[in-house]
């Protein structure tokens, strides 16, 4: 069989470092999926790029890797692609407005949609990771008209597994403790797989909703609800309000919710490098449980972004949102209809919504003011919804 054609753009970046090898050890498609690489970055990175490729050479990686091109010309990468891993963006730089970061990243886009409408498969599977990465799909979808729109999703499987990684540290201090406590023999740890219900709903930024509502732990062999393991509602948000009540987009101090939105800065703050293991090994279970013939349609109801027309959820469409999706065999998704919204997340995530709006309205106003500036027509074709 042919070899998979993948584009990674960002490809002498700090993600793609840490993804490159996931891939080329057969952890993201399928141990027997052969996948032929294509590195993509800009000229001033070029030096970067040739490096990480003899990287990639002497590695030895014989398992999925059948080959890699690194290369700067973004035809050459895009040509044929069956999946794009969409990680090349522009960097927020000290002063930069919010508005001129969206600007930059959505003219990015504007380029990345023209490539996937003329040159890749026409199913190519894409998940963008560049920030802001739930407008730049919507951004995509636009100047890839002829892509499916369920092919293009964002990545917020990061915020979901930060969530999960969590909810099981505090588990499992808690179990241990308990069986310490009464002198039972030590409880089995706790891993992902004994977590269900997790979702992230709304943006990849701090207006992001974790949602612990429907959580459930597999303990001493059956599904308990979350607050028989940890009854502090409190951090949890499971009170009347989620944390911050009233106060829409913010987090109480010490709240699980404000614990996952600040994860980033966190992990920034102590590495002096942002959060690209994990990341990279994020992209690898959001590809694997989507695509790949090992995984897809045997995983749990995960978090992904993709787009909200005709979601059952009542989030308005339009936009990309993380909601909570379940992927079936053969590279496609459902959302999750076992999910449903509590009051107080839906508040929470209807200001996500707006900010999401908000977004998608700069991106657009940004594009059409480059459009008008080189001269030619605007060319943004509102879509029809799926
Ligand atoms: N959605 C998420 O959960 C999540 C998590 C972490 C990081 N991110 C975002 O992912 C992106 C990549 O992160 P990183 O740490 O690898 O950044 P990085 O700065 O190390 O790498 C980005 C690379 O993209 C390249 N690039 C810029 N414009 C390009 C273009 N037009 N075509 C191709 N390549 C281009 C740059 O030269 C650079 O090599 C950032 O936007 C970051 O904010 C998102």
């Amino acid at each position: 069989m042919a070899p998979l054609r993948v584009v990674i753009t960002g490809g002498a970046g700090q993600i793609a470092y840490s993804l490159i090898p996931l891939i080329a050890r057969g952890l993201v498609f399928g141990p027997d999926v052969k996948v032929h690489l294509r590195l993509l970055d800009i000229p001033p990175a070029a030096n970067a790029l040739a490096g990480v490729a003899m990287e990639v050479q002497d590695s030895l990686f014989s398992t999925a890797l059948e080959g890699v091109l690194a290369t700067t010309n973004d035809v050459e990468a895009f040509t044929g692609a069956q999946v794009a891993i969409l990680l090349g963006g522009f960097p927020r730089r000290p002063g930069m407005e919010r508005w001129d970061l969206i600007g930059k990243n959505a003219g990015i886009m504007k380029r990345m949609g023209e490539l996937l409408e003329t040159y890749a498969s026409p199913n190519c599977k894409v998940v963008v990771v560049a920030n802001p990465a739930q407008t730049n799909c919507y951004i995509l979808s636009i100047y890839a008209p002829s892509l499916p729109r369920k092919n293009i999703t964002s990545l917020s499987r990061l915020d979901h597994d930060r969530m999960i990684g969590m909810l099981l540290h505090e588990a499992n201090s808690r179990l241990m403790s308990a069986s310490a406590g009464n002198g039972s023999e030590c409880v089995r740890k706790l891993t992902a797989a004994d977590v269900r219900g997790a979702c992230i709903w709304g943006n990849h930024s701090n207006s992001q909703v974790p949602d612990v509502s429907a959580v459930e732990f597999f303990v001493d062999g059956r599904w308990v609800p979350i607050e028989s393991v940890i009854p502090d509602r409190t951090w949890l948000g499971l009170s009347n309000s989620l944390p911050g009540g009233g106060n829409l987009g913010v987090g109480t101090e010490g709240s699980l919710v404000e614990a996952v939105r600040k994860r980033g800065a966190a992990v920034l703050a102590a590495r002096k490098l942002s959060s690209a293991m994990s990341a990279a090994n994020a992209i690898a279970e959001h590809l694997s449980d989507w695509l790949s013939p090992e995984k897809s349609g045997h995983s749990p109801a995960v978090s992904m972004g993709v787009t909200t027309d005709g979601n059952p959820f009542g989030v308005s469409e339009g936009v990309f949102s993380s909601l909570p999706v379940r992927c079936t065999l053969g590279g496609d998704w459902n959302y999750d209809e076992g999910f449903s919204l509590t009051d107080d997340v839906r508040r929470h995530l209807e200001a996500s919504v707006v900010e999401l709006e908000d977004e998608k309205a700069t991106a657009l106003k940004m594009l059409e003011k480059a459009e008008a500036a080189a001269g030619s027509a605007p060319g943004l074709v509102p879509r029809p919804s799926l």
